[in-house]
This record gives C-alpha cells, sequence and structure tokens, in this order.
C-alpha cells in the first residue's frame, strides 16, 4: 500500500519519480494519491469566491485548468496525450459547472464542499493511473463509505471494509486510487477531512491487510523537532504507533493523525519516505517496544495560535460535576479541547483550545455557568491569547526518572514562563503551554536539553571588537572544530557589535570577514538597540560577552541577566561599582540561573577568582590579600632603565596590550583599586572604592586634562623618575605597585621592594596575588603568571564562556 502526497505529485517531474517508485515494487501495490499540490486550496478558495459574487473564481478555474493541462502536456504524447486530455478536461467542466451554480444560487454548503473538494484526487489519480503502464483506478468513493458528516465524515469500516475487500481483495498488479473522497449511504460524496489521502491509505491497508503502508511525503521521515525552527532537528528512524499519533497530534504535519489507528489494529509497518529523496531511509513506525536504549524522548512537537481559558473560583471545590458541564458546553459547540490542566485543589481549571474557537468557548462557559459566575462561586473566566503547546513524546519516559525535572528546569533556567502543564499517567507525553514568542527557544532548549541533538550550543553576543574581542573571536575560530568534535560544543556568534554598529543573526555569524560585513550589513547601534535586540531575539542558552572598558555596558547587564542571557565580562566596571549594584548583578543570576562571569577582571587569564571562589566555597576564610594586579605598571617598573623614561615605558605598555585603552587608568591606580575590590568582595567582605586609600605615583595633575594633553606632558616627570630610579638602583631595590587587604583595611600605592621579597623577581608583566587564608596562613597560597595581554585575556573569557555551558 502506497500513498503519494500533494507535492509528490505536484508536478509532471514528481509524478515520473512517482511512476519510478512504484515500478520498483515487486509486489502487487494499491497507490493513492493526493491532489496536485495546492489544487484542493484553490478549489476550495474559487468556490468561496463564486459565493461572494466575486468573478474571481474563474481566474481560478482557469488556473486549475492550466495547471492539469500542463502536466498532462509533459507527461504524454500524441493521440494519447488528447485522451487524457480530453477525459481530464471534462472532469474540470463538471467541476466548473458545479462552481457556477454556487455562485449563481449563492450558497455553498459542507455537502457541495465535499462534492468540489475531491476534484483535485479524482484528476490526479486519473492522470497518474493513465500514466503509469498497465495500472488500473478505482473510485475510492464508491469503496470508503461514511455517515452524512459532511467536511470530516467518520468512516463506516464494516461496510468499507466489504466494500474494499470485495473490489481489490484478489487484486494483482497496479491499482491508482483518489484519496480523501468517500460517500454516504446515498451515494453523496463525502471527504475525510484534509490530509485525509493519507487516511483512506491506511484504511485500504487494513481492510486488504497489507504487508506494508508506505506514506510518501516531501520529506525525510518524522523529524525530533521542526527543521524549520531547529536546524539540528534529525530524522527518527523509528517510532512506536502511539509516539507517532502523539507527534502528529502535536502539530509534526508528517502524518495526518487518523492514519495511525486502522495501521495500529492491524500491526501494519508504516514507513514515512521521501519521493524527493526516496533512497533515505525514512521512519518506521510499527508496534515494536521502545527499545530500553532509545532516548526517553523521541520528538518534540507543538501547536501555536492557542488560547488558554481559565476558569476559577473557590465554588468549584469538590463540587461535582463542574467538568462534565464545561466539556459538554465546549463539546456542544463542536470546539475541540487540546489541553487540560487542573489544580488538585479543583480551584481552578485551564483547557487550551484553537484562537479561532476561543471566543465562542468564552462565550458558552460564561453560559452555562451563568449562575455561578453572578454568585460569585466561579470568579474568573480569563481568555489568554497567543499562546503555543509544546509536547514532548516518548515511550521510553516512563522507565526514566526525572524528566519533567530536567525538562522545566532547563525551560525555567532559559527565562520561559510555563502556563500550563499536562501529562498523562501513560507518560508518553509532557504539554505544556508557553507565549508564542517563547516558542522558538523552548524547542531549541528541550531540543539541546535532551540531546536529541547532538551538540551543545552557545549563542554568543559579543559587545567590543577591540585588542580582547578581536584576540576572542579569532581563538574561538581556531578552536571551534576542537570543541564540536571533542567536547560537543558548539559556540555560535549570533551578535557583534562596537560603539558604531551591531549584525546580529541567529543562524551564526560567520568570524571570517566579519568587521566587512559589520560595516557594510551592520544596523546603527547604541548600547540601548543591541540589548533590546537581544532580548527581542530570544535565543536560547545566550551570553552577552563584554569586551569594552566602557563605563555605560555595564548598565545593560540588569536587563540581560533578568532575560535569562548570561554575562561574561573583561570589563572590571560593573563589579567594581556600587557593592550593592555589585550584589544585585549575582543575586539576579542566581535567581535567573545564568551567569554573571569576570574571571579576567583580576589577573586577566590567570585562574585567581575561581580559585578565590573555590576557597570561600569550601569553608575557608580570607586574611590577607597582597598582590600585584597591574600588568602595566609592572612592565613599567620591569622596562624602566637609563635609556627608557617612565614616558617611553607608557607608550610601549599600551603598544605591547597591556594598558587600558585610556592608560590613565592603569597609571592612577584605578585599575589596581578595582581589582583590589573584587577581590575582597568575592572573599566575602563588604568594601567601596572610597575605602581604599591610594598612594599615587603620578600628581593628579597630568590625569586632569584631555588624554591628548596627558601623551603632550607626560615626559616632565620623565627627569624625577629617572633620579628616583637610579638611587632605587644602588639600594638594590625595585619598585612594585601592590594592592594590600588585612583586617577591613585596603590600600594601593607604589612600594620599593627588596631582593628576596616574593614581588621582587616578579617579571615583564606579571601578576603575582598571595593569599593568606585560615587554612593557607604560615604559607600564602600564591598564584603568578602573566596579568595582561589581549591574547591570555581573550583566553579567560572564552573559559568563562565554555563555563556557560556547564561542560
Ligand atoms: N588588555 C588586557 O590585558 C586586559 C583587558 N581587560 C579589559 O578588556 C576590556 C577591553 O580592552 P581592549 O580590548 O584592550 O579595548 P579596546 O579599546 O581595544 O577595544 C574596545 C572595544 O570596545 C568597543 N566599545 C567601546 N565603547 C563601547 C560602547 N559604549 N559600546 C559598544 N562598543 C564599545 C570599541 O569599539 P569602537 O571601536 O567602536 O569604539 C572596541 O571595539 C577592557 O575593559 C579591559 O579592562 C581585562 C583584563 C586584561
Ligand atoms: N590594564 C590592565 C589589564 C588587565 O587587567 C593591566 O595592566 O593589568
Amino acid at each position: 500500500m502506497l500513498k503519494f502526497g500533494g507535492t509528490s505529485v505536484g508536478s509532471a517531474g514528481n509524478i515520473r519519480k512517482v511512476k519510478e517508485i512504484v515500478k520498483s515494487q515487486d509486489d502487487d501495490a494499491i497507490v493513492v494519491v493526493s491532489a496536485l499540490g495546492g489544487i484542493t486550496d484553490k478549489i476550495l478558495n474559487a468556490a468561496k469566491m463564486a459565493i461572494l459574487g466575486t468573478d474571481y473564481f474563474n481566474t481560478e478555474l482557469t488556473m486549475i485548468r492550466e495547471r492539469h493541462e500542463a502536466v498532462v502536456d509533459q507527461l504524454f504524447d500524441g493521440e494519447r496525450k488528447e485522451a487524457v486530455k480530453e477525459q481530464v478536461s471534462q472532469l474540470l467542466d463538471e467541476l466548473e459547472r458545479v462552481i457556477v451554480g454556487v455562485s449563481m444560487i449563492g450558497e455553498l454548503t459542507d455537502k457541495t464542499l465535499d462534492k468540489i473538494g475531491g476534484f483535485g484526487e479524482r484528476l490526479s489519480s486519473y492522470i497518474i493511473s493513465e500514466f503509469i503502464d498497465d495500472a488500473s483506478w478505482v473510485d475510492s468513493s464508491k469503496l470508503i463509505k461514511t455517515d452524512s458528516a459532511f467536511g470530516k465524515a467518520q468512516v463506516n469500516f464494516s461496510l468499507t471494509n466489504t466494500l474494499v475487500k470485495a473490489a481489490l481483495g484478489e487484486f494483482k498488479g497496479i491499482c491508482i486510487a483518489p484519496g480523501f473522497v468517500a460517500s454516504n449511504a446515498e451515494g453523496e460524496y463525502t471527504t475525510l477531512g484534509r490530509g485525509g489521502s493519507d487516511y483512506t491509505a491506511a484504511i485500504y491497508a487494513a481492510a486488504l491487510d497489507a504487508s506494508v503502508l508506505e506514506i510518501w511525503t516531501d520529506v525525510d521521515g518524522f523529524m525530533t523537532a521542526d527543521p524549520r525552527v531547529i536546524s539540528k532537528a534529525y530524522v527518527i528512524e523509528s517510532l512506536s504507533y502511539a509516539e507517532a499519533m502523539e507527534l502528529s497530534h502535536f502539530g509534526a504535519k508528517v502524518i495526518y493523525p487518523p492514519t495511525i489507528l486502522p495501521v495500529y489494529k492491524k500491526g501494519i509497518p508504516t514507513y514515512i519516505k521521501n519521493t524527493l529523496n526516496p533512497q533515505a531511509p525514512g521512519s518506521l513506525i510499527t508496534s515494536s517496544q521502545a527499545n530500553a536504549k532509545d532516548r526517553p524522548i523521541k520528538g518534540i512537537s507543538s501547536i501555536s495560535n492557542i488560547s488558554l481559558i481559565t476558569v476559577q473560583g473557590l465554588g468549584m471545590v469538590g463540587v461535582t460535576g463542574i467538568s462534565m458541564r464545561l466539556f459538554s458546553a465546549l463539546a456542544l459547540q463542536n470546539i475541540n479541547v487540546i489541553l487540560i490542566s487542573q489544580a488538585s485543589s479543583e480551584n481552578s481549571i485551564s483547557i487550551a483550545v484553537d484562537t479561532g474557537k476561543a471566543d465562542a468557548a468564552e462565550q458558552a462557559i460564561r453560559s452555562e455557568f451563568e449562575r455561578e459566575i453572578m454568585n460569585g462561586r466561579i470568579n474568573k473566566v480569563e481568555v489568554e491569547n497567543e499562546l503555543s503547546i509544546v509536547a514532548i513524546v516518548g515511550e521510553n519516559m516512563k522507565h526514566s526518572t526525572g524528566i519533567a525535572g530536567k525538562l522545566f528546569n532547563t525551560i525555567g533556567k532559559n527565562g520561559v514562563n510555563i502556563m500550563a502543564i499536562a501529562q498523562g499517567a501513560s507518560e508518553l507525553n509532557i504539554s505544556w503551554v508557553v507565549k508564542n514568542s517563547d516558542l522558538r527557544k523552548t524547542l531549541n532548549v528541550v531540543h539541546e536539553s535532551f540531546f536529541l541533538s547532538e551538540n551543545m550550543e552557545v549563542n554568543v553576543f559579543l559587545l567590543g571588537m577591540g585588542l580582547v574581542g578581536g584576540n576572542l573571536l579569532t581563538q574561538i575560530q581556531q578552536q571551534q572544530e576542537k570543541l564540536l568534535k571533542e567536547k560537543r560544543l558548539k559556540i555560535k556568534l549570533v551578535g557583534v557589535a562596537n560603539s558604531r554598529k551591531m549584525l546580529l543573526d541567529r543562524e551564526g555569524i560567520a568570524i571570517d570577514g566579519f568587521r566587512d560585513r559589520l560595516d557594510a550589513e551592520g544596523q546603527a547601534s547604541g548600547l540601548k538597540a543591541y540589548k533590546d535586540a537581544i532580548i527581542e531575539m530570544n535565543i536560547f542558552n545566550s551570553v552577552f560577552v563584554d569586551c569594552t572598558a566602557s563605563n555605560e555596558s555595564p548598565t545593560v547587564y540588569a536587563d540581560l541577566l533578568n532575560a535569562n542571557v548570561s554575562i561574561v565580562t573583561a570589563n572590571k566596571v560593573a563589579a567594581s561599582s556600587d557593592y550593592d549594584n555589585y550584589r544585585k548583578l549575582k543575586s539576579i543570576a542566581k535567581t535567573k540561573g545564568v551567569k554573571f562571569l569576570f574571571e579576567t577582571n583580576v589577573g586577566a587569564g590567570l585562574p585567581i577568582i575561581n580559585t578565590l571562589n573555590d576557597l570561600v566555597n569550601s569553608g575557608d576564610k580570607i586574611l590577607k590579600i597582597e598582590a600585584v594586579l597591574s600588568g602595566t605598571l609592572n612592565y613599567i617598573f620591569n622596562t624602566i632603565s637609563a635609556d627608557v623614561p617612565l614616558s617611553k615605558t607608557i607608550q610601549l605598555a599600551k603598544e605591547e596590550g597591556y594598558s587600558e585603552p585610556d592608560p590613565r587608568i592603569d597609571l592612577s591606580g584605578i585599575d589596581v583599586v578595582r581589582k583590589l575590590l573584587i577581590l575582597v568582595r568575592e572573599s566575602g567582605y563588604k568594601i567601596e572604592k572610597e575605602d581604599v586609600l591610594i598612594n599615587k605615583f603620578i600628581p593628579d595633575a597630568y590625569f586632569d586634562g584631555s588624554i591628548d594633553d596627558f601623551w603632550a606632558n607626560i615626559s616632565q616627570v620623565d627627569a624625577d623618575f629617572e633620579q628616583r630610579r637610579q638611587r632605587l638602583e644602588a639600594e638594590k631595590k625595585c619598585w612594585r605597585f601592590v594592592a594590600k587587604y588585612e583586617n577591613g583595611q585596603s590600600e594601593v600605592g607604589l612600594q620599593e621592594v627588596e631582593q628576596g621579597h616574593p614581588f621582587y623577581d616578579l617579571q615583564g608583566s606579571n601578576n603575582l596575588v598571595m593569599f593568606t587564608s585560615e587554612r593557607y596562613n604560615e604559607f600564602p597560597m600564591i598564584i603568578k603568571g602573566y596579568g595582561a595581554g589581549a591574547a591570555v585575556t581573550a583566553a579567560g573569557v572564552f573559559a568563562d564562556i565554555i563555563r556557560v555551558s556547564n561542560i
């Protein structure tokens, strides 16, 4: 038993493929076909136009005729072509007569719609039966008998089975049959519902005890999720009837849901195959038990444009019959309830319905419970629109504990609000309601967290692509493949911005040539615009990476954290801002389950903050911090000599990429104050920058003007410094800019350090931190190494980004 859908028969080229597939069968075959893709919509549209009294229906009819004639022209030659055309033309004339009739009497009943709705299948099945040599044709409308519920008739299976068996039970060869069409006891046309051709094929398959049913469509099979939303979705090799039924109900439009029941009852294996890619293995639906090794969930599906109606009232508690009245009222209005969720207190019940039916549903409920609403026993009938239902489906969920916990934890961490939840006792399906705007993110996060996808993805929004940001991108580019291969971690750049422009692409921005693309395609930016765009994009596992030295960029952190975007920052401004702000940011991150990481704020790529956190978290108490924390200053004091004056060393530190974009931040001691503040705070103490004593070594006057003034004047201090340097050299001492915290006292300043002191041999731009703690007391813990430089800093930022992924 084979069935080909609208796209599969949508053109002459595809019909040729259908013929090849059918001919390659080594058994007898009944082949059910849909109308040429899009034709049924056109027919129904023509009818609707006719009743509206517009002539547009003629245009639709002409297009329908031309499409069929073109297919016939391409498939047939000579006399055969003329004969087929003639037959097709007669069917189209008949269709036209009915539609003209509709236009004349101005009435379009469900019965008429059923009469004309099946013309597409009658036409396509006739053309294909003529095109496949030796194929016969059978009229499904004579064999599939239904009641008279025009539009979505119910099949009379006992009569249908008898008729199908009588007509085709002994059939040998290839027989083509139209899908979708049926008839009632009076012989009037009925139809099986949109998508009903699948159902037709399943009805034939079950009646004839077919060895297999193949549904040929335009996708490779049931996918783990909608591939238009989740690029990593892949084909599910095999699934049970129950799983297929659940997935198709929840929006996976691969198969028409009623199709499953007849084949399930007879245990007929059913394949979903792709006509346009026949070699692909497809999906197999069988009754075989789920394999214990299978993933707990097979697929994720969703339905959009849902409304949630909540009926609430203390007067509902313990009152029998409320649910019965609610659902009867809806059933009377022919309203399908897609999801039900009830609080165990019985104080409220929420139902999800198609938004198109929401008004009618609300009215039905209000009128059914008019008395209870009047007397206050029911105090709320609330309708929320623009929602979606998401469902995860898998037989193996019942063998795995913690699925729901993991599911809702992951969704929650990504800031998606769940508005209602339903899970059947069979544990085959967990469904929940989210806002339409959260749908894409929800699907991605769920797909990812259940490892339906091979890789974990972290989506990076970068701010600032100067020295550190630029190096970071190069490192990501170099390491991307290895991380993907060995850690299954995909670092995806989805946004870049500098102070002028931003470039955003949820599918990923190639790092090669991104600067040119930012210039050419980037939109005008600003911090607020970039932040709003990030929140608006609402991408799962997002991280905002701040590689600027901006005082303003930290002002967007709180909003981003609140929107469940993690922050990784090389910028020290936030963590060294007011203590309350620092605490607030940490607290939002904690509440939202996202990360606020700033390891590079102290010692660049050195593992200082993480080590400090480990000490404190494991119960140690920091008693004293002594540190050289400025790469720039250490470099300056290691480089200054009789030949290289102070002003030149500052310039060199900038060129080496050690200094802040504005080196006055280093020279004034502000950079070290920021770092000390962060260390003291991370040690668990409250401190503000005003609490730190600064002993400056360059007079304030040099920092007051513009940066150009600074560069123009700074050489004035060279002579004095050279004198002081000579004295120091004679005393075999060196300068170190030291930060110190002890007993609540904090200070930073220039110190003259003697040989033998741990700071004395600190070379180049290195940093050194000594933590004296309760545990590391007699011998303090020392962390030492490069404390500045774009490459090591970028590596530290990179490590923080990887930390966000928790791998
Ligand atoms: N160098 C080092 O050793 C270390 C540096 N850091 C920190 O790393 C950060 C970056 O330093 P570095 O790479 O040297 O700086 P750069 O000056 O080289 O780069 C800064 C980048 O930030 C962008 N930028 C500046 N202001 C804004 C803004 N308001 N909005 C958007 N983008 C902005 C700049 O863009 P535009 O060109 O448009 O102005 C530029 O792309 C600093 O906070 C520094 O303290 C931390 C540890 C060590
Ligand atoms: N400018 C800073 C860079 C690292 O934080 C320094 O010199 O240490």
